[in-house]
């Protein structure tokens, strides 16, 4: 049987899952159990809407057999481990990515001996102009998107990193690149572009737009949970370490926060969100700041972080009783609200709101704040639901929900899809997966 490992590197974090691949492609009932222990029932896949919006029949899911994430890697570094239902969580020794990837191998170990590792799939977050799809990651296209180092700082080097461990690791595997900013591909131009001068957009300066596995997964579950709203108009709130607030008709993105690079738009962990660029002219030509310290200041020095001085980290900000983090929250909250107006202006109207990633699934008093003034456009939360983060949060016309994002689980459908794709020997039309 063969199995699908993901990969999403970043700069102190490693997350991964291993799937097992589903038997033969086209649509199906689903994987039945396999060997081993019992697994958690799954969940019927979503119908497919990657980028197009057309609902096509669902194809068998990869089954999900372990996910985790190692933390902290380089300072004090943590496996967090989830399996079969349960989760475990204990210190590391890893100072490095690649003893970071070499210590979850260790794990997956007993797993890799009953099923062989046949794909390798990876989140990377800058795709450019060039890549609508997922696509089979040679040393051409490793090159094309190493160009796009500059773009996300953050993420693509680490990303491309995890690509050079992959390809060393799993030699004999396919490896598939999945990306943030191909979900935002169906943008119109309006929202792509920025007013310079025409010849700019031609060079790739736009918007791109990120979070775009995110956004493809919850797309997904609204179209199979809620026909009338995969039809409507829906604004997706992924409020994470990176945050982005998405605008969806008939599931294609049609306008996101997030622009050329993964700075734009709501203030994050620790980057500034929008800004005016003449503050940063200044920076550089009044307060002598080099690129790279201008660099350093918006990725990695402001945001949550920069507002409080205390921690880009909203749980702690949330526990603590100082003045700044209160403005730090009043600030996202603040900026949250206004995304989504704007959002909700573009779609003509909101159906829903939907919040996702680690702040949006997780934090009540957040999504209650945000929500409180956003009465107008019929969206109001039930307070016990919101607590209790069910999915149906709401108490207006406007449906409000959380759906826990699952980024790992788009990457793996790509790399399923291209194994499927070799094993019916189908010639691949174009570079993409
Ligand atoms: N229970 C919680 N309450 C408030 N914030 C939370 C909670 N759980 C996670 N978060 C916040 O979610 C953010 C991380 O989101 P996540 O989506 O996991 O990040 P990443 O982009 O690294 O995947 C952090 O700011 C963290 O504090
Ligand atoms: C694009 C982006 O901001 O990603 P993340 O939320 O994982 O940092
Ligand atoms: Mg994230």
């Amino acid at each position: 049987m063969s199995a699908i490992l993901t990969l999403n590197t970043g700069s102190s974090s490693l997350k991964f899952g291993l799937y097992r691949a589903a038997p033969g492609p086209g649509p199906g009932p689903g994987p039945g159990p396999g060997p081993g222990p019992a697994r958690p029932q799954l969940a019927q896949p979503e119908p497919e809407t990657s980028g197009n919006g057309a609902l096509e029949p669902p194809a068998p899911d990869p089954e999900s057999l372990v996910h985790g994430q190692v933390d902290g890697i380089g300072k004090t570094a943590r496996l967090i481990l989830r399996e079969y239902g349960r989760e475990t969580n204990r210190p590391l020794a890893a100072a490095t990515q690649p003893e970071a990837l070499a210590a979850v191998l260790q794990v997956l170990e007993p797993h890799r001996q009953e099923i062989a590792i046949s794909g390798v799939g990876h989140r990377i977050v800058h795709g450019g102009p060039d890549f609508a799809e997922a696509a089979v990651l040679t040393p051409e296209v490793i090159e094309a998107l190493a160009a796009l180092n500059p773009l996300a700082p953050l993420h693509q080097p680490y990303n491309l990193a995890g690509v050079v461990m992959g390809r060393a690791t799993f030699p004999d595997a396919v490896q598939v690149g999945c990306f943030d900013t191909a979900f935002h591909r169906s943008h119109p131009w309006v929202n792509d572009t920025f007013a310079l001068p025409r010849s700019y957009y031609d060079k790739g300066i736009r918007r791109y737009g990120f979070h775009g596995l995110s956004y493809d997964y919850i797309t997904g579950v609204i179209a199979r949970d809620y026909p009338d709203l995969h039809r409507g108009r829906v604004v997706i709130a992924h409020l994470g370490n990176g945050a982005s607030i998405c605008a969806v008709k008939g599931g294609r993105s049609i306008g996101s926060t997030m622009g050329f690079s993964a700075l734009d738009g709501l203030p994050m962990g620790t980057r500034c969100g929008q800004i005016d660029p003449g503050a940063v002219l200044h920076l550089i030509a009044r307060e002598g700041m080099s690129p790279d310290e201008v660099t350093e200041l918006l990725y990695r020095r402001s945001g949550l972080l920069g507002l409080s001085g205390i921690s880009g980290d909203m749980r702690s900000l949330l526990a603590s009783d100082r003045p700044e983090a209160a403005e730090a929250i009043d600030y996202y909250v603040f900026r949250a609200r206004r995304e989504i107006g704007a959002m909700t202006a573009i779609l003509g109207g909101i159906d829903a709101l939907v919040f996702c990633g680690g702040i949006g699934e997780n934090a009540a008093v957040i999504r209650q704040r945000i929500v409180e003034g956003l009465d107008y456009l019929g969206l109001m939360v039930e307070r016990d639901a919101n607590d209790r983060n069910a999915r149906d949060i709401g108490a207006g016309p406007a449906r409000l929900m959380v759906i826990p994002t699952d980024e790992e689980r788009i990457i793996a459908r790509a790399v399923q899809k291209e194994l499927a794709r070799r094993a019916t020997g189908k010639k691949r039309t174009h570079a993409a997966a």
